[in-house]
Formats: C-alpha cells, sequence, structure tokens
C-alpha cells in the first residue's frame, strides 16, 4: 500500500535544549484515518507542526504530499474571514484562478462537509463543530489530499465530537484523503483505521483501536 506520510527517524528539540522527538519514525497509508494518542507532552503536537513544515527538525526525514491541511484546537485561532464562503476561499487567493474557478472550488469543499447551505453565514453565528467543518473545507478546496488534525474535538460537546469525527472518518474513505488526527479521547478511536501512541518522543505502540487501548492500560496510561 502507498505511503501519504513516512516518517524516519525525526529528532526535534526546543531551544532549551528539552528533546521533544527522540528518533521517531512512524509511517502512514494514503486513504487512511490514523489517529496519534499520547500523554501531555509527549510531542502530538510538534510532530504535527514538523509535518506542516510550520517547525524545522535537524535530523530525519518527513515524506508527504503538499499542501498539506491544518485544523486546530481553536477554530477562533484558524478561521480568519467574515463569513464561511469567503473564508474557504481565503486559502486560493494566491492561486491566481478566476472567480467562477475558485467559487466551483469552495462549493466543492463546502458540500463535502455538507455546509453549502451556510455559505454566505457569518462565521461567528457558526457552533463549534461547523467551524471546525469550515476549517476541513479550506484546506479541501486548496486539494490538500493530507489533513492533520490537532486535537479538532477538544472544545467540543460529545454530540459535537461524535459528529465530526464520523463525517471526517466519511471524508476520508470517500475521498481517498489521508487523516492523521491527534486526541485525547478514548471514545474517538474507534472511528479511525489505526492509531499510533506517542511516548517520550517516539512511537510507542501502534495497531487496531483496540490494540492500542490494551497498550494504554498496559503502560498504566489509562
Ligand atoms: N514553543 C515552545 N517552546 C518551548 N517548548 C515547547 C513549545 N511548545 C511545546 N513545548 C514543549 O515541548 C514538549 C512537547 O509538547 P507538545 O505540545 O508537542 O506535546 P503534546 O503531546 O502535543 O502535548 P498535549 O497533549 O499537552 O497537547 C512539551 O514539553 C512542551 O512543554
Amino acid at each position: 500500500m502507498s505511503r501519504a506520510i513516512a516518517i524516519d527517524d525525526l529528532h526535534f528539540s526546543w531551544d532549551s535544549g528539552a528533546s521533544v522527538l527522540a528518533g521517531c519514525s512512524l509511517q502512514v497509508p494514503a486513504g487512511e484515518f490514523c489517529m496519534l494518542l499520547g500523554t501531555n507532552g509527549s510531542g502530538k503536537s510538534t510532530l504535527l507542526r514538523l509535518l506542516a513544515g510550520l517547525l524545522d527538525a535537524p535530523q530525519g526525514t518527513i515524506q508527504l504530499p503538499k499542501p498539506v491541511g491544518f485544523v486546530f484546537q481553536n477554530p477562533d485561532h484558524q478561521l480568519v474571514m467574515p463569513t464561511v464562503g469567503a473564508d474557504v476561499a481565503f486559502g486560493l487567493v494566491d492561486e491566481n484562478m478566476s472567480y467562477a474557478a475558485v467559487r466551483q472550488r469552495v462549493d466543492e469543499a463546502l458540500a463535502m462537509v455538507n455546509l453549502l447551505h451556510l455559505k454566505r453565514r457569518p462565521i461567528y453565528a457558526l457552533s463549534g463543530g461547523q467551524k471546525q467543518r469550515v476549517a476541513i473545507a479550506g484546506a479541501l478546496a486548496q486539494h490538500c489530499r493530507v489533513l492533520l488534525f490537532d486535537e479538532p474535538t477538544a472544545l467540543l460537546d460529545p454530540d459535537s465530537q461524535l459528529e465530526l469525527v464520523s463525517q471526517v472518518r466519511d471524508l476520508v474513505k470517500d475521498q481517498g484523503i489521508t487523516a492523521l488526527w491527534v486526541t485525547h479521547r478514548l471514545v474517538e478511536l474507534d472511528y479511525c483505521d489505526r492509531a499510533i501512541l506517542l511516548e517520550q518522543g517516539r512511537v510507542a505502540a501502534q495497531g487496531a483501536p483496540d490494540q492500542v487501548k490494551q497498550a494504554l492500560k498496559n503502560l498504566h496510561l489509562t
């Protein structure tokens, strides 16, 4: 199976010298919905930022198709335009595309996340889950094949949480998108193809959701 994301022997330390990633290697096959777990400070967010090119690693290799979409924990840190449609179009401003082509991309992306009917709605009038779906649509409009999610459900209520995770699972399956999703919430694991447990900057366990839940128990992390 082709690998959408391949990370080999990745190292990263902050300027303070504190090591975050110490020889991290992992692969995510194309079209897989993969979840990333680990205790606070284990390096999950740092790894996502390295994958997105927001940080540089001093050692190791990262291979993945660009552009990469990033969905943050708090959509208010990500959405910059006043309305849904304008925000989804925002990432296309540098693409030198015609107005009609931008509109088509925006409509297609909003349809994929079931928000086309809210295209003209102000961002402030959306729920948290709808805002996350606008952020996802922004990445889809840029034709990102890889989506990175950094605890996207942390601020959502339980119903919206499961609605978002199941919708992303469907999107991954329908569109052949590859997704890496960071979470602390074990209930979400049942929606993924495979989970990876990161501890002290390295992969401590990976496999089917039940295998990783068992590994968490064995390591006394649940
Ligand atoms: N900008 C920064 N400067 C210095 N140290 C940082 C910075 N961001 C994170 N760290 C430290 O790097 C380590 C890894 O942080 P990271 O956010 O990647 O962990 P995480 O697994 O995502 O944790 P959490 O589950 O709490 O979000 C932590 O010790 C953290 O304090």
